[in-house]
């Protein structure tokens, strides 16, 4: 339908109410579309300020969400959203408006698309850089099959940066499948984006003389076209090609062979659907930029675009201020005291550089960019590049500390076994979001570094059970150990304890025994300690005698005190915040079995299955890792009945 048409709409009743499917969308004029739109923000807006949620990157592809489902056919065309942080217009104009309200709720919805949770998501995502990667394989096998959808990748500039979106417009040119990328330029990742293509899109931007020159050149071949005919039109249109590869950013998409479009603005309804219209048949892949502002139409979050990325809730829907609360203090959360102690550190000792791939504030890596900014790296989206830079680093005498979250650092496997641990380089992984992380889900939970880890050789592997352990594991990575080296640790506060204002080494490969008992050997890596010395205390009054032993390193894993512990024990329980396969109960078992020791060892990690959303609590709980839990597993575990 033609975008003149207006359908009767009561204008006191929110057109929102009107929208069931994308199908009512297909009538509405631009007017309309726009006012849906901003139906759409103040909802988001709503949304997150009663229960939290990522933010601003939504409010910038509001616009751009409604013109997608006006002009496609979704779900039959297949909208492919990079990391999906920015799809929550995407869920309420798909049929999810009424359970917007459980997202990322435990039992709600997902906070990423999901493909088990509508038709209309036609991909997975909560990593960044897969969305050209998924379009082009999706738009191969529609080659192969004839099912004719149109398939679309909405793509970030942040998430442009990842490698993985540069291999995928490769082979997409080479391909030359029919797949638009929407290149959804902010000029910010989380943070501020980074690196030559952020500068280049800027230029293309804000190249007035480009865009004057572009205007008089089209204006010239109207002109000629009237005059002189085709061979001039054609002769201009190739000048203008030549000064646009010269000088645009599109030379640079079109030598990947993809048609480049733009800089539209993308919060302009009209210019989008335009644009969406105009390019929609072409037969090839192609790339439109659109320039957009992140957390647009919300003024604090326009504002500072890194704080409002993503909220926690309870914000005022005006003027964005969240009331205080009365609670106690928190104690400092593992990255505040992580970013303050390589801060120190670094500030005594000149080989030591900061690498983050575009999380300085989620890793608290930004103390270290102000305190010392010409030793800090923001690399971009490119973990796996991260990894590897450090390694270039070590190789000259510095001492690279490398903090990528657990999650995220699964990019970048190779580049650990390849370029650090094969040539045995000293650098220092921080690993941080280790374990559950909530909210996020599995995409983001790091229930598997333990696991990958541990097979690496080299490779040293430490668990600090509290943050003064963090800071004396740091201190050891870096000052105690030549080869490289990963710390990692949790989301979130520490349990509060007083630090002390020196660094005391670590020694290496040797737990600790906080516990002395003769039944049970209770091993535990990581925070997860205080819980095990509680469940110890209870099972004590139960009349179980319990050891507790704080493992700390996972590799090399102290042979010398499980052996002593099997001297005193019968049975031997392990807890992590890890995957029940590969982590430290695996190592604790190998060892038993090398030293011909028969002892039958409970796992208590997280099970062999991706978990889901939610609060800690509740994900504590369903994956049975929470005290009441862990003590009735290993009461039954020692009574030798079956869970
Ligand atoms: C592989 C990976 N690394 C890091 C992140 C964390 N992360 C989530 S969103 C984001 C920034 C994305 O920027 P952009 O693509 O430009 O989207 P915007 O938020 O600006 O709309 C980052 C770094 C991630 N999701 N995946
Ligand atoms: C979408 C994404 O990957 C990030 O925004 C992530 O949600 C941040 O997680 P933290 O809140 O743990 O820093
Ligand atoms: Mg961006």
């Amino acid at each position: 339908m033609p975008d003149s048409v207006t359908v009767p709409i009561h204008q006191d009743k929110l057109l929102l109410s009107e929208i069931k499917s994308p199908d009512d969308l297909k009538k509405l004029s631009i007017a309309e579309l726009q006012r849906l739109a901003e139906e759409c923000r103040n909802e988001v807006i709503n949304l997150v300020a009663e229960n939290g949620g990522h933010f601003a990157s939504t409010l910038g592809v509001v616009e751009l969400t409604v013109a997608l489902h006006h002009v496609y056919n979704s779900p039959h065309d297949k909208i492919i959203w990079d990391v999906g942080h920015q799809a929550y217009v995407h869920k309420i104009l798909t049929g999810r408006r009424e359970r917007m309200h459980t997202n990322r709720q435990y039992g709600g919805l997902a906070g990423f698309p999901k493909i088990s949770e509508s038709p209309y998501d036609a991909f997975g995502t909560g990593h960044a850089s897969t969305s050209i990667s998924a379009a082009a394989g999706i738009a191969a096998a529609r080659d192969l099959s004839g099912s004719g959808e149109k398939v679309i990748a909405v793509i970030g500039d942040g998430s442009m940066t990842g490698g993985m979106a540069f291999e995928a417009m490769n082979h997409l040119g080479d391909l030359k499948s029919d797949v638009l990328v929407i290149l959804n330029d902010n000029q910010m990742a989380i943070s501020p984006s980074t690196g030559g293509l952020k500068t280049h899109l800027i230029n293309i931007t804000l190249n007035k003389a480009y865009n004057k020159t572009r205007k008089f050149i089209w204006n010239s071949i109207s002109l000629l076209n009237n005059e002189f005919g085709d061979a001039a039109k054609n002769a201009v249109r190739k000048l203008e090609d030549g000064f646009k590869a010269a000088f645009t950013p599109g030379a640079f998409f079109e030598a990947l062979g993809l048609r480049y479009f733009g800089p539209i603005d993308g919060h302009n309804m009209e210019q989008l659907v335009k644009a969406l219209r105009e390019i929609q048949e072409l037969p090839h892949p192609k790339l439109l930029h659109i320039v957009t502002k992140k957390g647009k139409g919300f003024k604090p979050a326009e504002d500072n675009q890194s704080k409002w990325h993503a909220h926690s809730g309870g914000f005022d829907r005006i003027t964005g201020i969240t009331p205080k609360t009365d609670g106690k203090p928190q104690p400092p959360k593992y990255q505040e005291v992580f970013g303050e102690a390589l801060v120190e550190l670094a500030m005594k000792d000149a080989r030591i550089t900061a690498i983050t791939a575009a999380m300085p504030s989620g890793t608290s890596l930004d103390l270290f960019q102000n305190a010392l900014p010409n030793r800090f790296y923001d690399v971009g989206i490119a973990e796996a590049h991260a990894v590897t830079f450090a390694a270039g680093q070590a190789t000259k005498g510095f001492l690279p500390v490398c903090a990528i979250y657990s999650t995220f650092l699964q990019r970048a496997y190779d580049q650990i076994i390849h370029d650090v641990a094969q040539q045995n380089l000293h650098v220092v992984f921080a690993i941080d979001r280790a374990g559950l992380v909530g909210e996020d889900g599995p995409t983001h939970h790091g229930s598997f570094d333990l696991s990958y880890l541990h097979a690496v050789p080299n490779l040293t592997v430490m668990v600090p059970a509290d943050e003064q352990e963090l800071r004396d594991m740091l201190y050891t990575a870096l000052y105690e150990i030549n080869g490289p080296v990963a710390i990692r640790y949790p989301r979130g506060n520490g349990n509060g304890i007083e630090l002390r204002k020196t660094f005391t080494p670590v020694e290496t490969g040797k737990g600790v025994l906080l516990r002395e008992g003769s039944e049970i050997a209770l091993l535990s890596a990581g925070p997860l300690t205080g819980m095990a010395l509680d469940v110890a205390d209870t099972l004590q009054k139960e009349g179980l005698n319990v050891s507790v032993a704080n493992m700390r390193f996972l590799k090399p894993v102290d042979t010398a005190l499980i052996e002593k512990l099997a001297g005193c024990s019968t049975h031997f329980a392990v807890i992590e915040e890890n995957s029940v396969i590969g982590g430290m109960a695996s190592a604790v078992i190998d060892c038993l079995n090398e030293k011909g020791i028969a002892r039958p060892v409970l796992k208590i990690g997280l099970p062999d299955r991706f978990i889901t959303h939610g609060s800690m609590t509740e994900l504590y709980r369903e994956t049975g890792m929470n005290a009441e839990a862990v003590l009735k597993k290993i009461r039954a575990f020692y009574s030798g009945s079956t869970m």
